[in-house]
């Protein structure tokens, strides 16, 4: 076998770490050498069935606990995963190949941040009521957690959006079988080990790993997880969707993007350029919300073209532990082949390659999975460039002469998850912010989150919204309750 490691990871189920009851194993690789490095539970429908048991158990108690108790534990979960912030950013970086700065300044604080935002939010969850005014007639709308729920998360962000799920689902008081990407499953492992000691009662949190086809696929099969809530591409969500609808389970789905970057001339240049560099390459472009399609208005485009080309050709691709890395590899060898295959359709599609476009080797680790940041200049916006999510470090750029003109390239894709405008004309910002086909617009900024904004997309970028109570809804049910008084 071509390790040089040996690192076991197990299921953590009622609060104990398990291996899979067929013994059933995947290799694991790092992104930065190509080499394998751990092994992870292949686990199947006898696994799920038996933490759904487990957490079927521990919903009697973990729905009626009070409020400030699970609040408390959610805080606690934050501390832990600050406590070892080091050894978390070092296992998100190696287990997905991002920059290790980056897991340090975003992946792992905002895990943090996931538990101690639901913690606090949590107390302030309140459910509505409506009097039946001359009616003489009271409702009352309760929110009840809903009981054993699913959440099956990507790769590209891994503790950060399986911790984004998992934190309202146990907050509102469910119980969880969580499946981790099984290209990212190392911070996902660790994560058990720290919501016991913070309290967390076994059965409440169960972390399966494996396949999408045989663990994620048990999970949408089994009849008591009565909703789904899931990140990853859209075919996948289309699965879930066909999978889950005639089982009548609750679905949450945060899907693929292609995202435009609008850039108007009037914009504030420079801050729209160091922006730009960002919401183009972040986590190797490896994040949905990435502006991978760059419009810009044409008295501009000539100086732009100019200026990006020449920071992107600046950014440096290195191994993830490099303090210099712009960029560090992607996740996986075969989600490196898919991104240049869409290099390689450029000439056919009338394409020009601006700067990038190869693999880059790194001595001491030829086998890794790292590519050039990418800039593409195209002719129209039907090509599949323009139309497919891509999801690695390439961008395409064109220009464009009207707001009518690129109002219809921006809306005319299959996904509608995010849409980023730089200008600062405000009547302009108001018409586009209202007329762009997106569940997110940011104007003159890009990924500022608040997590109490609903967040996700519409067509084919999903279905629902999480964040702030919006993720508290969907993890609850309600029901009213009308009393007729006399
Ligand atoms: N957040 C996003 O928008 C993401 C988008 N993608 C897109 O999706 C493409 C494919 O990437 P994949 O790794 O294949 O993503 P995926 O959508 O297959 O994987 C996401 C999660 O779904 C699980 N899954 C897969 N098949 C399943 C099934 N039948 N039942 C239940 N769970 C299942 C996976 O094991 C993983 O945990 C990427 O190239 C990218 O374009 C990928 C990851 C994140
Ligand atoms: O919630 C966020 O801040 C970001 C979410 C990003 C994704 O869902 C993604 O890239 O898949």
């Amino acid at each position: 076998m071509n390790t040089h490691d040996n690192i076991i990871i197990q299921n953590y189920s009622n609060g104990k770490y398990t291996n899979p009851k067929s013994n059933n194993w995947i290799d694991n690789y790092e992104p930065a050498s190509g080499k394998i490095y751990s092994k992870i539970p292949n686990s199947n429908a006898q696994d799920i069935e038996e933490a759904v048991a487990f957490a079927k158990a521990a919903f009697t108690t973990w729905s009626t606990t009070t409020i400030d108790e699970r609040s408390h534990i959610l805080l606690k979960i934050a501390e832990g995963i600050e406590n070892r912030l080091q050894e978390l950013v070092e296992a998100e970086s190696r287990d997905n190949g991002k920059p290790v700065k980056l897991a340090k300044a975003v992946d792992i604080p905002r895990a943090a941040s996931n538990f101690r935002f639901f913690g606090h939010a949590i107390t302030q969850f309140a459910s509505e009521s409506h009097e039946s005014v001359g009616l003489q007639a009271m409702n009352f709308t309760l929110r009840k957690p809903i009981g054993v729920v699913g959440c099956i998360s990507p790769w590209n962000l891994p503790l950060y959006l399986f911790t984004w799920k998992i934190a309202p689902a146990i907050a509102a008081g469910n119980c969880v079988i969580a499946k981790p990407s099984e290209v990212t499953p190392m911070t996902a492992f660790l994560l058990g080990e720290i919501c016991t000691e913070a309290g967390l009662p076994p059965g409440v949190l169960n972390i399966m790993h494996g396949l999408g086809t045989s663990t994620g696929q048990a999970i949408l099969d089994h009849p008591d997880i009565k909703a789904i809530s899931f990140t990853g591409g859209t075919k996948t969500g289309e699965h879930i969707a066909r999978t889950c609808a005639p089982k009548f389970k609750k679905l949450s789905l945060e899907l693929g993007g292609k995202n435009p970057n609008i850039i108007f001339a009037d914009c504030d240049y420079d801050r729209m350029l160091k922006t730009t560099l960002h919401s183009s390459f972040a986590n190797q472009g490896q994040i949905c919300l990435c502006g991978s399609r760059i419009f810009v208005e044409r008295p501009l485009y000539d100086r732009f073209k100019k200026d990006f080309v020449a920071r992107v050709k600046e950014l440096v691709v290195a191994h993830p532990a490099s303090a210099k890395a712009n960029l560090g590899a992607l996740v996986s060898k075969s989600h490196l082949e898919k991104v240049q295959s869409y290099i390689a359709l450029a000439p056919d599609e009338g394409g020009t390659i601006l700067c990038g476009g190869n693999q880059v080797i790194i001595p001491e680790y030829e086998e890794g999975y790292y590519l050039e940041p990418t800039v593409i200049e195209v002719q129209s916006n039907r090509c599949k460039l323009n139309q497919e999510e891509i999801f690695g470090p390439v961008v395409t750029i064109m220009p464009f002469d009207t707001e009518e003109e690129v109002l219809e390239y921006a809306n005319d894709v299959t996904y509608g998850l995010s849409s980023t405008l730089w200008t600062k004309d405000i009547d302009r910002t108001m018409r586009m912010s209202n007329a762009l086909q997106a569940g997110i617009v940011w104007v003159n900024t890009w990924m500022m989150r608040d997590l109490r904004t609903p967040f996700g997309g519409v067509k084919a970028s999903g279905v629902g919204r999480e964040g702030g109570f919006e993720a508290l809804r969907f993890f609850t049910e309600p029901k009213n309750v009308c009393i007729k008084y006399n």
